[in-house]
């Protein structure tokens, strides 16, 4: 069992305000089941989404790497019903499509490189000099009236990185990439050791917790868009566990995979912001992980992984939040929007 796994099970097994239901867990890995049977391989189709690169090559890995060292925090301080698309809500246009949430995200990167602004290039924003902070500012400047959150945290991070994938790996991402042997959890013990920013680690009940969103998806989405080979081949692939974000805990709620105490129920209906490490905030991402892992071994099927049902989970919470649509009703009608907290973490 890897660590992030050992920790979840510990998280579960203590957790006082929210719970794992394994009933509910059942039920959504049959309906899975159904769904792998007509979706097959949409399970893993990486590219299908109209913002990711499509080339395989190491100018997509660098566009990764990016992404996944700034794939926190989108969510809006003016969207307390979290409806994914209020006016204010920080925004970037591209091609003519205003993207928010994780999508802005990659719009704004997208942008910057047809603008001949090689923002991918670790080297690049690495150096304050050639690539200053306003030049940063403006690439993620809002075409809304929220900016995006954490942007000076963001550019901090964008520094920190650049400067270790060139201090230590030639300064390309798929230097760090050869140093893994194709092994998902050693690429994570190099993450740990030299990217100070993907340490994503609570403490919890007198244990440090391992939950490492961030340098979990790196791999996933590393792995998803080279469909496992070369770049993208990982031998132990099935270790890496859901990434504890803000939107899939919330359909796992949804779909009652997780049950929530009434105490802390009230602070996400209240949409009160709540500080990163907070208890209830370690119990949801430690549950979720687990919730995910029992959908997992319930499902049982070779070649399903807890990234691909993650990658479904999260697309399907996207999907449901655009049309409004809960499939539980007495969840529906107190819909809980996903936890606030300001972190850098997820
Ligand atoms: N667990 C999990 N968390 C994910 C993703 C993704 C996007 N992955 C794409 C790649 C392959 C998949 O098929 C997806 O198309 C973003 N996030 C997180 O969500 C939050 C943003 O939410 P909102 O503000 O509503 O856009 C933020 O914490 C961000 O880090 C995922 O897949 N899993």
């Amino acid at each position: 069992m890897s660590r992030v796994l050992e920790d979840s099970q510990f998280i579960a097994l203590n957790s006082r305000d929210v719970q794992v239901n394994e009933e509910g867990c059942n039920q959504v890995a049959a309906w899975i089941e159904q769904q792998l049977d007509t979706l097959g391989t949409k399970f893993s189709n990486w590219q299908d989404h109209e913002l990711h690169p499509k080339l395989q090559d190491s100018s997509t890995l660098d566009w990764i790497f990016l992404i996944d060292i700034l794939n926190f925090s989108f969510w809006s301080d003016a969207d307390t019903k979290d409806s994914g698309n209020h006016p204010a809500r920080f925004g970037i246009r591209y091609k003519g499509k205003l993207y928010m949430g994780y999508w802005s995200l990659c719009a704004a990167v997208n942008k910057a490189l047809d603008n001949s602004i090689p923002i991918t290039t670790p080297s690049f924003y690495a150096d304050e000099v050639c690539c200053p902070d306003d030049l940063i500012a403006s690439i993620f400047a809002s075409d809304t009236e929220e900016q995006i959150p954490l942007l000076s945290e963001r550019i901090r991070i964008m520094r920190a990185s650049g400067k270790a994938l060139v201090k230590y790996y030639g300064g390309r991402f798929v230097h760090l990439l050869e140093k893994c042997n194709h092994s998902a959890q050693k690429f994570l013990e190099i993450l740990l050791r030299d990217f100070p920013d993907f340490r994503d680690i609570s403490f919890y009940k007198g244990r440090e917790c391992h939950i490492l969103k961030r340098a979990q998806i790196l791999i996933a989405e590393t792995w998803a868009c080279f469909h496992g080979q070369g770049y993208g081949q990982f031998d132990d692939i099935d270790s890496i566990t859901m990434f504890a974000d803000y939107r899939v805990p919330q359909i796992l709620w949804q779909l009652g995979c997780l049950d929530y105490s009434p105490e802390f129920g009230s602070r996400l209906r209240k949409s009160e912001t709540i500080a990163h490490n907070d208890p209830m905030e370690i119990e949801m991402r430690g549950c979720s992980i687990w919730a995910v892992e029992l959908i997992r071994l319930a499902v049982n099927r070779p070649n399903l992984n807890a990234i691909m049902i993650d990658f479904f989970l999260w697309d399907l919470a996207k999907e449901w939040q655009t049309i409004g649509y809960s499939p539980n009703k007495e969840r529906a009608l107190s819909s809980v929007p996903s936890i606030r907290v300001r972190s850098i973490y997820y």
